[in-house]
Parts: structure tokens; sequence; C-alpha cells
């Protein structure tokens, strides 16, 4: 069997549905769906099997305006995403249509998009009638020439299974890039390392929003059925640190205990969560993360 594998970045603004539609094709609750804005970056976020085919989707920060530094970099990052995957997925919300934002990622994709192979999502099709989206469809079309426009209900499951399909047959013909025992264990190490990040980032609102990341470092099995997990927050400067900790640890305590009580009614089993927080200057920029899962994201593997 030939295998195929490759890199699917889904982008779209803020709240497009992007976590929803990956849960959906990945199978599992790998990206925690919030109503909060603004909670994913750029990472890889759940592997798909499709056949021969290893898709790898990448989660890109929402493709906004950005005003502040950060808000810049992680903009740069969106569009990092978007030169190195092999397929690029623009969602849309339907009932929104062609909002500033979008207009936006039409002119950056029109920049950056010759010779990239670019389909369209229109989510939330649930929220409008059908003369609405073919209009939708066809402006769209002529804003930029997708190569190929799919109508879907992330949250209802229609299309993404036929998404699922278009993507799997235009993965580069390439080895598989996780074992596939290894999959099974992957996500959910990323389930519980968002989980921790959607308590912390819950917690301290405006105060780091996007300058932390959480990893999971270990995954123990215990005998008598629970679950060890050890968690590393990392923060990108010294003073965050004790932001992240609270007065006498009080935050990081109520933040473990959520994130232990809700990863431990996902298992439907007793978990130990662990976190210890550490800092970890210029993370945004770090390719770190995907070699640690044996991928060399930045360096021409994807
Ligand atoms: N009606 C409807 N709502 C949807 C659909 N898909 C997603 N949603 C909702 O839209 C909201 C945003 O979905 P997310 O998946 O978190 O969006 P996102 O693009 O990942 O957002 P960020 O993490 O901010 O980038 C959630 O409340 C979803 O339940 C859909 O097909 N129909």
């Amino acid at each position: 069997m030939t295998q195929r594998a490759g890199f699917v970045a889904l982008i779209g603004e803020p709240n497009a549905g992007k976590s929803t539609l990956l849960n959906r094709m990945v199978g599992a609750k790998v990206s925690i769906v919030t109503h909060k804005v603004q909670t994913t970056r750029a990472r890889i976020r759940g592997v798909a099997i499709e056949g021969d085919s290893q898709i790898v989707f990448v989660d890109t920060p929402g493709l906004f305006q950005p005003k502040r530094r950060l808000d810049r970099a992680m903009v740069a990052a969106a569009w990092g995403g978007v030169a190195d995957a092999d397929v690029v997925v623009l969602m849309i919300e339907a009932h929104r249509g062609i909002t500033k934002g979008v207009e936006a990622i039409l002119d950056r994709l029109a920049e950056v998009g010759t010779g990239r192979t670019i389909a369209l999502a229109i989510n939330k099709i649930d929220r409008v009638e059908a003369p609405v989206l073919l209009g939708l469809t066809k402006d769209l079309n002529d804003r930029y020439a997708f190569a190929e426009t799919f109508l879907i209900s992330a949250e209802k499951g229609h299309g993404a299974h036929d998404l699922r399909l278009w993507l799997a047959d235009r993965m580069p013909e390439e080895p598989w890039l996780y074992p596939e025992d290894q999959i099974a264990d992957l996500p959910m190490r990323m389930i519980a390392a968002e989980m921790t990040r959607e308590k912390l980032t819950l917690r301290l609102h405006q105060e780091l929003p996007y300058q932390l990341t959480v990893e999971t470092e270990n995954w123990e099995e215990r005998k008598d059925g629970s679950a060890k997990v050890d968690q590393i927050v990392y923060v990108a400067r010294d003073g965050h640190k004790g932001i992240v900790l609270g007065n006498r640890g009080e935050t990081i305590k109520a933040v473990s205990k959520a994130a232990r009580e809700e990863l431990s009614e996902f298992l439907g089993r007793k978990v130990h969560l662990f976190l210890q927080v550490k800092v970890r200057p210029n993370w945004l920029e770090e390719s770190e993360r995907y070699s640690e899962m044996g991928l060399d994201f930045k360096d021409g593997n994807a």
C-alpha cells in the first residue's frame, strides 16, 4: 500500500467552528470547544487516518486584525501554518457571510495562495436558508478560485466526512508521520493539556491569554485504574509565573482541581493531576513542540 501523509491547516475567523470540525474529523474531543474567542494557536491538533492517508491537522489562531504586538505574532503564526500546509481549508460562517475579517483573509490568500490547494468550507449551514448559501458560495468563489467548496455543519456533522475523504485524496505520497499505535495515545495527552490550558485561560482572563502553553509530560496508568498525569505550564516571563501560581498558589490549585475534575469525567475514572509552572521565553516562535512529537514542522517535512 502506498502511504500518504500531509498537513492540513484550518484557517478562519475566531469562532468559525474550526475546533468543532476538527473534533468531527479526528473523532475525539481533541480541541476543546469554548465560547471564548481566540483560544487556539497554531499547533498539531489531531491526526486522522482515512484509507491509506494520514492527515495531520494544524489548528491556527484566528486570522483577525492584529492590534497588539502579541496579536501580530499570533497572526504571523497562523499564516505560517498556511505556508507550511499541503492543503488549506478556509472556514467561513454561513450566517455571517463575507465580513471585514473574511475580506482581509481573502486579500491575503490572493497574495500567498498561488500554487496551493485551498478549499472553502462554509460552516453552520444549519443557520441559513438554501438561497443564502448558494449566493454566498458564488460570491466567495468569484473572489477566490477555491479548489472545492464544502457546505458543512461541523456541529451536526453534515459534510465533515466528505471533506475528510477529499483531504485524504490530496495528501502527498509520504510515509506516515505517526506510527499507528501512537495515535490513540497522542490525542489523549493533547486533550488533557488543552483542558488545563482552557481552565487557565478562563481563570486568568485578560492577564496572559496567549502567553502560556501546557504540555503533558508524563502519563502513567496505575494498577488501581486511575491515571497519574504530569503537566508543565510554560509561561513566557518570570513575572508571569507568580500570576499563574496566584497568591499562595491558589490560582494553580483551582485550575488543577477544575482540570482534574473535567479530565476525570472525560475518562470515566480517577485522575491525579500534577502541574508545574516553568518559564520558557519565546515559546511562540519555537518549533520545539513539533520536534517533540517526532516532527520537524519548520524544516521541510511538512
Ligand atoms: N449552529 C452551529 N454552530 C456551530 C457549528 N459549528 C460550530 N458551532 C459553534 O460555534 C462556536 C465556535 O466553535 P469553535 O469550534 O470553538 O470555533 P473555532 O473556530 O475553533 O474558534 P477559535 O478557537 O476561537 O479559533 C461554538 O459555540 C460551536 O458550538 C455549526 O455547524 N452550526
